[in-house]
């Protein structure tokens, strides 16, 4: 049955308003932070420093925390000072400026001293950091993941970004999970970081490996994969890789929630659940499960916040408690459930992440490691504001008005 030309009309001039009142809503949303941001002032005061805390493993891993960022790039630059063999860095973001520095000028040193030298960076994340400071000497072996990876650059193959932050050295010592380089990430950034040494090594350096071999270049050379470290680890990585259509990460987060019976912590920076991961968190809630969700009170990006606080109504009703981190920028994108089971990595909880981006996170079934994350899923709460329903249910019909007009964009996010 064929629509009448009126109707036509009329759903075409409806489907013309809903954008125009998207564009309105997010160019204020911008204009408003970016004023809010000028009437700040540009120093955000530094986060009280943490020292990193390590877990042994019962398949033999030592696995060590890390949530601040200064002392996690001390360590990182000092692994890389001692490098023998083979380093192997994957980035989405590094800034031009004096950490950015730090770790280009090792890894440039590293190369000349006769270590390989294998770099991977995101080009999109980094289109506004000079092109002078992205250019590294040849001894540097340099893979830029491209704005746009392939003439078909519409297939959910090719539209990821790399957003994965990965760094092994000699196959011996790797580190992943949620930070970003540069000078912010340091002090004012509250991020959450692993470092391996054990079996888990050889997932974080097949993922480095697999994606450097499928992309290859005519001036790089292929790369051998470490040996294989057995079929017992506990700790796994999962890896989303959309040139293989491969999303495992949400299957994680998926089968985590459904199993858990007494507590769920997520600390997530973006936090736009799918429909089915709202119903697990829901259905989680029902079956009597404590479950509690860290998110940055004001993140970098406007609009996500006010996506997210799109959920917010429905998940205070269920019981879910929402805790909003104070004056700073929280990023990690780290879960712990029922005391038993963690995941650390560089996903988030947005459909960016879960159905769209090159991500690696991994998953610890580990007491010992589970409690540490609960300590400091504790003292992040310390530094939140806990959001009650009422005070929820109180917000003003203008921010209703903005949740609504935006929620048709949760799913592109
Ligand atoms: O994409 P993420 O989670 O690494 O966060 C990056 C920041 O949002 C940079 O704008």
């Amino acid at each position: 049955m064929s629509l009448s030309r009126n109707t036509r009309r009329l759903v075409g001039q409806g489907l013309l308003s809903v954008f125009v009142a998207q564009l309105t809503a997010v160019a204020t949303l911008m204009g408003a932070d970016r004023l809010r941001r000028l009437l700040r002032g540009r120093k955000v005061p530094d986060l009280p420093p943490a020292e990193p805390v390590s877990h042994p493993i019962s398949d033999g891993s030592v696995a060590t925390t890390y949530t601040y960022g200064e002392v996690l790039f001390d360590d990182m630059l000092a692994a890389i000072e001692g490098a023998k063999h083979r380093i192997l860095l994957e980035t989405y973001i590094i800034k031009g400026d004096a950490v950015g520095q730090r770790f280009k000028q090792a890894l440039i040193d590293a190369a000349y001293r006769g270590v390989d030298v294998y770099v991977i960076y995101d080009q999109f994340a980094n289109l506004v950091v000079k092109r002078s400071f992205l250019t590294f000497p040849s001894a540097v072996n340099v893979l830029v993941y491209p704005v746009i990876s392939s003439w078909k650059f519409l297939s959910p193959r090719h539209l990821g970004r790399d957003h994965r932050k990965i760094l092994v050295v000699d196959d011996h010592v790797a580190y992943v999970g949620g930070y970003n380089i540069g000078s912010a990430y340091a002090t004012e950034w509250r991020d959450t970081h692993l470092r391996i040494e054990g079996p888990a090594v050889w997932d974080l350096d097949n993922a480095f490996v697999d994606f450097w071999n499928t992309h290859p270049r005519r001036d790089t050379p292929m790369l051998d994969q470490m040996p294989s470290a057995g079929w017992r680890p506990a700790i796994r990585a999962h890896r989303n890789v959309p040139r293989q259509l491969m999303y495992p990460i949400r299957g994680m987060y998926l089968e985590a929630i459904d199993r858990a019976h007494e507590s769920i912590d997520i600390t997530a920076a973006y936090f736009i659940p799918d429909r089915d991961i709202l119903s697990a968190l829901l259905d989680a809630r029902r079956r009597g499960v404590r479950v509690r969700i860290i998110v940055p009170k004001i993140s970098n990006h406007v609009v996500t916040d006010w996506l997210s606080r799109g959920f917010y109504g429905r998940l205070l009703r269920a019981g879910v408690e929402i805790h909003r981190y104070g004056d700073h920028m929280v990023h990690a994108k780290t879960a712990t459930i029922d005391g038993e089971w963690t995941t650390i990595g560089t996903a988030n909880i947005d459909r960016l992440s879960l159905l769209g981006n090159y991500e690696i996170n991994l998953e610890i079934l580990d007491p010992g490691l589970a409690r540490g994350m609960q300590e400091v899923f504790a003292d992040d709460c310390a530094r939140c504001e806990q959001l009650t329903l009422e005070e929820w249910m109180a917000r003003p019909a203008l921010a209703r008005i903005y949740e609504a007009i935006l929620r048709p964009l949760g799913p592109l996010l």
